[in-house]
């Protein structure tokens, strides 16, 4: 069984309900039928019934329940909380009204918030940044983790390198220029997720343009002192770097490059040194080698928010709900 259909038996093992904010795209709808349809998870669609009925038109979405901020009795509750949340940073009774009647992603975190969903899935019409930021508000990081960072879970047709072709790449999604302590908390989390996920053994590649000093330059210095703080606090992976992308996958370089390296040629998880690396790297590999691309999915956050790309297709959305629902599944 491939990666996304055994993710999608997990979910169905231990059903959660996931919020769908963006009724105002036909994919979340082709998206939802899917997931109804082969029981991956309950959902809450957060919308006019109007709304709802005119783009879902034509699709089964029996068993979805649709939730209207404007008439809830719920949403009264969210304000307060909000508020509650969010008042030392400056927000009043009115921007809060004004936020979670107007936008559906805020209403939704507070959904996952207030433990009426387990997770939320949205970005398929909004910006990351406009997706992940009320989560980041109003969820925070997991207790124990400090930073919330972003992978995307790439499955590569016909490769024998990483997984059988399974990786994660990281951060794809988040953090724009991360500095040696967030890169490898990177690292760790991604580790962490990989082995939720693929349930095989993380193997962690921390990349960059140089393998083992064969450059010299201040981004090829930032990977290696993420390096030396990631093994330092977190002795029981397996890492290295820094590795150039090749010497991290292909079996054969990673022996020439960095010879006796425990990680180089096997890793399945690449650590890229910024988010310009990592998001142009996701997109290239679903891009030209057709690569499955879900995310990208948060990692290190205090309930399952995650996002989508713009580009993604209703088999995405499906995927990430079923990621979603397995991330909820940890206490
Ligand atoms: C997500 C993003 C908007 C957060 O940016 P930001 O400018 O820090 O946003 P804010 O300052 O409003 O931060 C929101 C809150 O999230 C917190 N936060 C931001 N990044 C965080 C992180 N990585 N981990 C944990 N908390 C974080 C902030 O501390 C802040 O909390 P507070 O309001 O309670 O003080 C920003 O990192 C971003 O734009 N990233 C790039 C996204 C993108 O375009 N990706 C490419 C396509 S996938
Ligand atoms: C993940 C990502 O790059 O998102 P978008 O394509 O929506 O910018």
């Amino acid at each position: 069984m491939g990666f996304i259909d055994t993710i999608k038996e997990r979910a169905k093992a231990d059903k959660k309900t996931i919020v769908l904010p963006e009724t105002e795209d036909r994919r979340t709808y082709e998206a939802a039928a899917q997931i109804l349809k082969e029981g991956i998870a309950d959902l809450i669609l957060v919308g006019s019934e109007k709304a709802v009925a005119e783009v879902g038109q034509g699709l089964d979405l029996t068993g979805a329940v649709i939730v209207d901020p404007a008439t809830s009795d719920k949403t009264p509750a969210y304000i307060d909380k909000l508020v509650e949340l969010r008042q030392a940073k400056g927000m009043t009774r009115e921007e809060a009204e004004k936020l979670l009647l107007n936008n559906y992603l805020y209403y939704g975190v507070m959904m996952v918030k207030m433990g009426d969903a387990d997770g939320m899935v949205s970005g398929a019409c909004h910006s990351t940044a406009d997706t992940l930021r009320p989560s980041l508000q109003i969820l925070k990081t997991k207790p124990g983790t400090k930073l919330v960072s972003a992978f995307f879970l790439m499955v590569v047709p016909n490769c024998e390198y990483g997984a059988d072709g399974t990786f994660i790449f990281a951060d794809s999604g988040l953090e724009q220029n991360p500095d040696p302590e967030k890169l490898a908390a990177i690292a760790a989390s991604s580790a962490e997720s990989f082995e939720l996920l693929v349930q095989k053994e993380a193997v962690v590649a921390m990349l960059s343009h140089s393998s083992k000093g064969s450059a010299k330059h201040a981004d090829v210095d930032k990977v290696v002192e993420a390096t030396r703080i990631a093994k330092e606090t977190h002795p029981e992976l397996k890492l290295d770097g820094e590795l150039q992308l090749d010497a991290a996958i292909v079996p054969s370089v990673g022996a020439s490059k960095a010879p006796g390296s425990e990680v180089a040629g096997k890793a399945n998880v690449l650590v890229f040194p910024d988010l310009d690396a990592g998001n142009i790297g996701y997109k290239l590999v679903q891009r030209l080698a057709k690569a499955e691309a879900y995310g990208p999915v948060t990692q290190g956050i205090a309930k399952p928010v995650n996002d989508l790309s713009r580009g993604c297709s209703a088999e995405d959305i499906v995927g990430v709900v079923a990621i979603t629902s397995v991330q909820a599944q940890v206490k």
